[in-house]
């Protein structure tokens, strides 16, 4: 990275990076998709799309498909790359999951606990239920992405990611230790040191989001619909775990926004859906606590370097720069008929993103 001083000032204006990625993306399909598809593209030059569609993607021939309507709804000049995952079910036979992975088309297999999240009632009921393709994927160093939490009732939403540790993952790494595994959107101080103490092949992604607001953000001054996600953001200790992992320089963390759109009127409900819309400004969102971190030297490798070693992609060569320029965050954004409420809205971000070189 290089960070450029202004010849009068002296101050660091600019910031120039490799083109990042975004490691966890929702981009939905039909007119949301047609939405929120050049958020994303505008920034990285390549993200896994997760599978969580109504129905979910579970073959190759639906990610391809759903591959190719992506294509479509983004703007070519942003020459952006989606990576297709396949949806774990009870039932999926690890033929189509190998298949799908010799052929090119799935990058990546995604674990959704039965009905943790938005569109999971298809996920597994029983890890063990997907044993023979954990098998699959560790022979051929396929990685398993991860939705950590429980969903029994009886447990704590709070507590769900720290118990989706004890009571799965550390099962699944023990029966699976070559397996790769993206621990994805981190919430807790347990995950962060349970990833830390595991080997090279335990990472995870964080959220701009979970960085950025704690617990109290949902019901600040009332109910905050636009701060529900799934993991629920937690205390303000592990909101600071997630801040020093993710500023340490360790390859193990890395840029995953979670970008998960819902139009207002499904947020705004009385029974709101979880998921935060955050690709607009990710970048400045990352690059904001970075900077209050007194990190911005590890910003580069975080969201550009970690993410592709760890999946065995090449580093982008492309640059993106920031500039220390005041951004506002508009309330809201997309169509008059499907408005969205991005994260940050209404804040002034610091830096502002700049495709190429500015
Ligand atoms: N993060 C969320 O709150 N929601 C995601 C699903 C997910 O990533 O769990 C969605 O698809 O809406
Ligand atoms: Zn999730
Ligand atoms: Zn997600």
């Amino acid at each position: 990275m290089t960070q450029s001083k202004d010849p009068i000032s002296g101050d660091a204006d600019r910031l120039v990076l490799r083109r990042p990625d975004d490691w966890h993306v929702h981009l939905r399909d039909g007119a949301m998709l047609e939405a929120v598809a050049n958020y994303t593209a505008r920034q990285f030059a390549r993200a896994i799309i997760m599978p969580n569609l109504a129905p979910p993607v579970t073959t190759a021939e639906a990610a391809e498909a759903y591959r190719a309507r992506i294509m479509a709804a983004a703007d070519e000049a942003y020459d952006f790359t989606p990576l297709m995952t396949c949806y774990l079910t009870d039932t999926l036979d690890a033929g189509e999951v190998e298949r799908g992975f010799e052929a090119g088309v799935f990058t990546a297999c995604k674990l959704y606990p039965a009905n943790a999240t938005t569109n999971s009632s298809h996920g597994v009921t029983d890890i063990a239920n997907i044993y023979p393709v954990l098998e699959a994927m560790q022979r051929m160093g396929m990685p398993l992405l991860v939705h950590g939490e429980v969903t029994d009732k009886d447990i704590d939403i709070f507590d769900r990611e720290a118990v989706f540790i004890e009571r799965v993952l550390t099962k699944v790494v023990r029966d699976f230790p070559d397996l790769k595994i993206v621990f994805e959107h981190v919430t807790t101080d347990e995950a962060v040191a349970f990833v830390m103490a595991s080997g090279a092949n335990i990472a995870a992604t964080i959220t701009p989001h979970h960085l950025r607001i704690n617990r109290n953000a949902i019901f600040e001054g009332g109910l905050r619909p636009h701060h529900y996600c799934l993991p629920v953001a937690k205390r303000e200790k592990h909101r600071l775990a997630l801040r020093r992992a993710a500023t340490s320089g360790s390859p193990k963390f890395f840029l995953g926004t979670d970008t998960a759109p819902h139009a207002e009127a499904a947020k705004e409900s009385a029974c709101g859906c979880a998921g935060i819309f955050n690709a607009p400004f990710a970048l400045e969102s990352y690059a904001a606590t970075f900077e209050e971190e007194g990190a911005l030297d590890k910003l580069e490798a975080f969201a550009s370097e970690h993410g592709p070693r760890f999946y065995g992609l090449p580093l982008n060569s492309a640059k993106v720069t920031l500039k220390k320029e005041e951004v506002v965050v508009p309330d809201h954004l997309g169509p008059a008929d499907a408005r969205l409420t991005p994260f940050l809205a209404g804040q002034t971000l610091g830096w502002k993103f700049f495709g190429g070189e500015a």
